[in-house]
């Protein structure tokens, strides 16, 4: 023990091992139950995920009556269970109503006591928490301020829902349920959760961007194995070498954020690695990533001693390419924060614990035994016992020759065997006239079991032996277990260094799968700045561009002086929709500090993205189509600012046209008579040509129109998607109906119609014959109701009606 002891202190230089065991991960299906305690207008939270054991806390924030930040942490979290106390203010009980009312989304509610969410009994449950990574020198008095270093304890309400959240992992033995009831459920990190300066998304305008392609809840934690991505802003950008980066990324797209630091500090090393002189470097990271296993399963095995021997592989692995990846970092530019933190954060500790499991686990022997085995001069104890266990077979082999001689002449040879647990046996050949069981009796010897046609027998002498050197074999075992648990202790208490890889490697994975798909798709780093204004110079939509041959790029400009509402008309597929989502991801894609696919790009970084496109299915919520566009309207309309961007496409098109078209143009008037600096960035598409014609919007240097340029090749149409400034004259419906294979004759019936009505004429049935005689007979009519003096006393209508008009009328043609 003491060489172990030596290495505990020392660290010792260590090279690459041949090891080749896949790391085994845990897939069982991850569970989050999130605690919340919401009072006076304040809230505070916390959760706990299965999946790495680690317990995230939120310090308390201001929430409104409506707990909108309460509703955006389920969004993103989605926990299965979520607590909270009996005794509750009113805004949280319509809140888990409203929760309970969602077909897609059942989470479990537990109310607890509201002693339950004292803060004497919140502290003392943390304090007597199974926390594996608290160092064993700590000792109870010591620990409190331990973990205020770990988790805020300014927040009470935090710490309160803390103790209710600890006890029902107690109670329920989450992920332990199998474990010994002494074995607690382990917390093996504290990590801050916040959504301070996260620009408002809501799951629709995500769908409708195709930023994540899959149906289910885009959430982080419910992210399983196998879960295929389609054709999506993330997948293409997912160019990942491990899970957690992948995870990190996937967390950065459902919180782009407003804090220009932590965007220059991505887009920094996103330039850096897009720089065809650093490709190198980005190929060496990547290489040593692809070794980084999933660092919190590890310690959680560790934490509950089911150490796989894969595992001290994976750690050992994971240790070491830490190390070289910190080593390449830091010749590096250090003046990239990342690199920085890398290089300073990545600590000794990972040397230590590289060297320590390669100095003590011997993986040869453990892969072929499937047990922890140590290497030589580890433990002298240890050592001096495998030499007499290696010494044995001569030693058995001697004593079998000396036990042969007394033994019944007729048995040929004999060995001397030993089996852990059972200890040293003779063996020796079934012989043919041994038939009965009573033919296995032998001469001062205890028979004990049959086989593989070898007799066993326990023999004066095997029970010296017994008594010499029995427990050997379980004695060695002991002793390699004793010092797997001390290397597991000595790493436990080293956890936050690896946690660190976890976070620093996370991101730096991040960041290189972002460079690769930008120098890939050619981005470009867009200049963020913190006024109001978007500026993007030939613009692609990032997914389209991949699968249309030839893609138009098209520019967009918001200001003051710009205009900050946008108007666009043109045809059907002209490429509206496609102009709108183009522009929506772009600002996405600059808020996750992204390079952006653009000739250029200037964002002022915006709040939130509000979207009213095509509509989700609607059975599932058991709402109208309609009244979904009007939620998603109401939304944009209430809760935008200055600062936001609006993305509106057809709106008003699920109600008849005239009630339609006034609600938009109702929309669009109540951001123009707005101050200028409440007025958000607004991109609208329609159909309504009327909404501009009829001259329905105030006048505003704020109201730009574009349009998107078509031709008229004979009878053809053909889309240009090109946008210029102007108003789209006419929907070129029938050229497009020709196109997408209606009949001619409808098509062609379709115009003339359309022509009359617009014109204000007749528009004759023609499943009717009509005649002149009707249409004089109709005028007529008119004539005599216009020749009518309705200010005349002696006016007898009656009689005119009767007498006068309807003999005269005869049989009125209908409208068709
Ligand atoms: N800039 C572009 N470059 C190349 N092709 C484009 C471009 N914009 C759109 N398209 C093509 O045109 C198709 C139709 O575009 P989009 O759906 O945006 O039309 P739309 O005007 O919104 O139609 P609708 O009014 O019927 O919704 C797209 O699927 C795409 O194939």
């Amino acid at each position: 023990m003491a060489a172990l002891e030596s290495l505990r202190k020392g660290v010792l230089g260590f090279g690459p091992l041949g090891i080749n065991g896949d790391e085994e991960e845990a897939e069982d299906s991850p569970t989050v139950l999130l605690s919340v305690l919401a009072q006076h207008g304040q809230m505070g939270l916390c959760f706990y995920d299965t999946k790495d054991s680690s317990l995230h806390y939120m310090i308390d924030t201001a929430d409104n009556y409506e707990l909108q930040l309460l509703a955006r942490v389920i969004q993103e979290v989605s926990p299965h269970v979520i607590i909270t106390s009996a005794k509750q203010e009113r805004c949280m009980t319509s809140f888990l109503q409203q929760l309970g009312s969602n077909p897609d989304y059942k989470p479990e509610v537990v109310t607890y006591p509201y002693v339950d969410f004292g803060l004497e009994v919140s502290k003392q449950r943390l304090l007597s928490a199974h926390l594996p990574f608290v160092p064993a020198s700590i000792s109870e008095r010591d620990k409190m301020s331990y973990l205020s270093s770990c988790i805020s304890f300014d927040s009470p309400l935090m710490l309160r829902a803390v103790g209710a959240l600890l006890k029902c992992l107690d109670r329920r033995r989450v992920g332990v349920e199998l474990e010994d009831s002494s074995v607690g459920v382990p917390i093996l990190q504290f990590h801050s959760y916040t959504l301070k300066g996260v620009v408002c998304i809501d799951r629709d305008t995500y769908s409708v961007l195709q930023i994540f392609k899959s149906e289910l809840h885009p959430s982080v934690y419910k992210l399983h194995s196998g879960e295929k991505e389609g054709l999506s802003l993330y997948g293409i950008l997912n160019r990942c070498r491990c899970k957690f980066g992948s995870k990190l990324l996937r967390q950065w797209f459902l919180r782009p954020t407003l804090d220009l630091a932590v965007l220059h500090r991505r887009q920094e090393v996103i330039r850096f690695f897009t720089s065809p002189r650093n490709s190198d470097a980005l190929s060496n990271l990547q290489s040593s990533l692809r070794n980084i296993s999933n660092i919190p399963t590890l310690l959680r095995r560790m934490s509950l001693s089911h150490t796989k021997v894969t595992d001290w592989q994976s750690l050992y692995k994971t240790a070491y390419n830490a190390v070289c990846i910190r080593d390449t970092v830091r010749h590096l530019p250090q003046s990239i924060h990342l690199f920085r933190d890398i290089s300073e954060g990545l600590s000794d500790d990972l040397d230590h614990i590289a060297s320590l499991i390669s100095r003590v686990v011997d993986f040869e022997t453990s892969l072929a035994e499937n047990r922890f085995t140590i290497k030589p001069n580890v433990d002298p104890a240890i050592d001096e016992k495998k030499r007499r266990m290696m010494g044995l077979s001569d030693f058995l082999t001697n004593v079998a020759r000396r036990e042969l001689e007394h033994l019944d002449p007729r048995i040929p040879s004999c060995c001397v065997i030993y089996i852990p647990l059972i200890g040293f046996l003779l063996s020796v050949p079934r012989m043919p006239s041994m038939v009965e069981k009573e033919d296995f009796e032998l001469e001062e010897l205890d028979f004990m079991f049959l086989s593989e046609d070898r007799l066993h027998y326990r023999s004066q002498r095997t029970k010296e032996l017994d008594n010499l050197l029995g427990d050997l074999h379980c004695d060695i075992r002991d002793m390699e277990t004793a010092v797997m648990t001390q290397l597991q202790n000595i790493i436990l208490e080293r956890s936050a260094s690896l946690y660190k890889v976890l976070d620093l490697t996370a991101e730096l994975d991040c960041l290189m799968a972002m460079s690769s798909a930008s120098q890939e798709y050619g981005y470009t780093s867009p200049k963020l700045v913190s006024h109001r204004k978007i500026t993007v110079t030939q613009g692609r939509h990032p997914l389209l561009e991949l699968c249309s041959p030839v893609f138009v790029a098209n520019s967009f400009q918001s200001s003051e002086s710009q205009g900050r509402v946008k108007i666009i008309t043109g045809p059907n597929s002209s490429g509206k929709s496609i102009y709108l989502k183009q522009v929506g991801l772009i600002v996405f894609m600059a808020l996750i500090g992204s390079d952006v696919p653009a000739k250029e790009a200037e964002i002022g970084l915006v709040d939130g993205i509000f979207t009213r496109m095509q509509s989700r299915e609607s059975v599932s919520v058991g709402l109208s189509t309609f009244m979904i566009d009007l939620n998603q309207m109401a939304q944009a309309l209430n809760s935008t600012t200055g600062n936001s961007l609006v993305l509106i496409d057809e709106f008003g098109k699920g109600t008849n046209t005239v009630d339609g078209l006034s609600l938009l143009a109702a929309s669009i008037s109540h951001w123009l008579r707005k101050p200028p600096m409440d007025v958000p960035h607004v991109l609208l598409a329609t159909n309504f040509h009327s909404l501009l014609q009829l001259g329905l919007l105030p006048s505003s240097g704020l109201l730009s129109l574009l349009t998107l340029e078509t031709a008229v090749d004979g009878e053809e149409l053909v889309f240009l998607y090109q946008l210029k400034e102007g108003i789209c004259q006419s929907s070129y419906a029938a050229n497009i109906a020709t196109l997408a294979g209606l009949p001619t004759s409808l098509v062609q019936r379709g115009v003339e119609v359309s022509e009359l009505y617009r014109t204000g004429r007749l528009i004759k049935r023609i499943d009717k014959a009509s005649s002149d005689e009707q249409a004089n007979r109709c005028r007529s009519v008119v004539k005599m109701f216009l020749s009518l003096d309705l200010e005349d006393k002696d006016l007898d209508l009656q009689h005119f009606m009767k007498d006068e008009l309807l003999p005269s009328a005869g049989e009125l043609p209908n409208r068709s």
